[in-house]
């Protein structure tokens, strides 16, 4: 009989854990292969000094394993999930340390789920990264607030969040009740960022299993309120979080940010197609870096090319909504934490445009 990895997940169910539970039932068994009689996986133990006294488990999972027929080899490594000893908490605005750690395994989840008191969740998507798709997304989250929209904004941009820059907060929120984290606020805007959540220059290393579980604290986790929309800023990339997304978010419909250079557009492509797969409605694409007006003469350049995302657009049936100017005074409004579209510039129209566009169509 060839060796499944349901026979081999049955027979670990078989190893008990110290307390009762078991390595499967305890979700700790991680990449499991098995090829050609030879098994290998990770058991996962909540910390590093319970790994160490797990010793004997791992003994027990081989032999258990090596006992099974045409089993040749059991490769196990045993890894800790997070330290041993709790580091402290950074201070919150309250002056409690949150007892909520950011970072975690999912917890099984039937079917795609919205956010309790949220009536429209939007991922804006891009392709590639540098596109705009943040800046789009803190101006947008604006211009929907200006609009009389309670409007929340969640930076899911796990590998470089910058929706904190941008919208100029950077505090670690506060859980006054150890349960939920209370977001931020800024510029009229409820505002979530994994960046409150990590050490400023630090990395986020978690894998897909782990993304997971920080993409649900984030939407489930978070007291967002009554909101009419909540904004998704994603990373660029079709990767773990966007498929968890689409796959275990109600998503209303995602909008989706190129420039229009030929690379950037077959990126966006990709994005798009895969939106199509998990079912997610493209609601249109923004064309960001459109033109470039020169603030001394006035001369319009096409710095990027012309017409290819409006192309694109006509070519899968979905709006162009917006086509935003290349401008210095853009990138510097997002860089000193307020978007231009909370001022009175020329360049918050093309925002304000598009978010009446997205609440006259029902989305927002
Ligand atoms: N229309 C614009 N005019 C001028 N600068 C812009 C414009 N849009 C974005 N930028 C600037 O380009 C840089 C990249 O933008 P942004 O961070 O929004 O892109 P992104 O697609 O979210 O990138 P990533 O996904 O890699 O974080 C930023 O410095 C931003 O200020």
């Amino acid at each position: 009989m060839p060796v499944t990895q349901d026979l081999i997940m049955a027979t670990l169910k078989k190893v008990a854990l110290p307390g009762g539970a078991n390595l499967v039932d305890a979700d700790l068994v991680r990449a499991l292969t098995v090829q050609d009689g030879t098994i290998s996986f990770v058991i996962e133990a909540p910390d590093a000094a319970t790994a160490q006294s797990w010793a004997h488990i791992e003994s027990e999972a081989k032999a258990a394993l090596e006992a099974l027929e045409g089993v040749e080899k059991v490769s196990i490594v045993m890894t800790a999930h997070g330290p041993s000893a709790p580091k402290p908490a950074a201070q919150t605005s309250s002056g409690e340390p949150p007892s909520l750690k950011i970072g975690r395994h999912p917890t099984p989840q039937q079917g795609k789920q919205g956010v309790p008191g949220v009536k429209h969740i939007l991922a804006i998507a891009s392709g590639k990264g540098g596109v705009g798709k943040s800046t789009v997304s803190a101006n947008l989250a604006v211009a929907l607030a200006r609009q009389g929209r309670k409007v929340g904004l969640l930076d899911a941009d796990i590998y470089g969040p910058s929706q904190p820059r941008m919208m100029g907060v950077n505090k670690r929120p506060a859980s006054p009740d150890g349960k939920t984290i209370e977001p931020l606020h800024a510029h009229g805007v409820t505002l979530m960022s994994i960046g409150f959540m990590i050490p400023d220059g630090e990395a986020v290393v978690w894998r897909g299993p782990m993304l997971m579980g920080a993409m649900q604290q984030m939407l489930g986790q978070v007291a967002w309120g009554e909101l009419d929309v909540l904004l998704i800023d994603m990373p660029p990339g079709t990767g773990d979080v966007q498929l968890t997304l689409g796959q275990k978010t109600e998503l209303t419909g995602a909008l989706v940010v190129s420039t229009p250079q030929d690379v950037a557009l077959i990126d966006a492509r990709r994005g798009i197609s895969m939106f199509e797969k998990l079912k997610v409605p493209v609601l249109g694409l923004i064309e960001n870096m459109s033109t470039y007006v020169c603030p001394n003469c006035g001369h319009e350049e096409h710095i990027f090319g012309h017409g290819g995302v409006a192309d694109e657009a006509t070519k899968i049936g979905v709006p162009l909504l917006a086509e935003l100017p290349l401008a210095l005074e853009a990138r510097l409004a997002g860089d000193n934490g307020v978007p231009v579209a909370a001022t009175d510039s020329p360049l918050a129209a093309p925002y304000d445009a598009l978010a009446k566009r997205l609440v006259e169509t029902g989305v927002a």
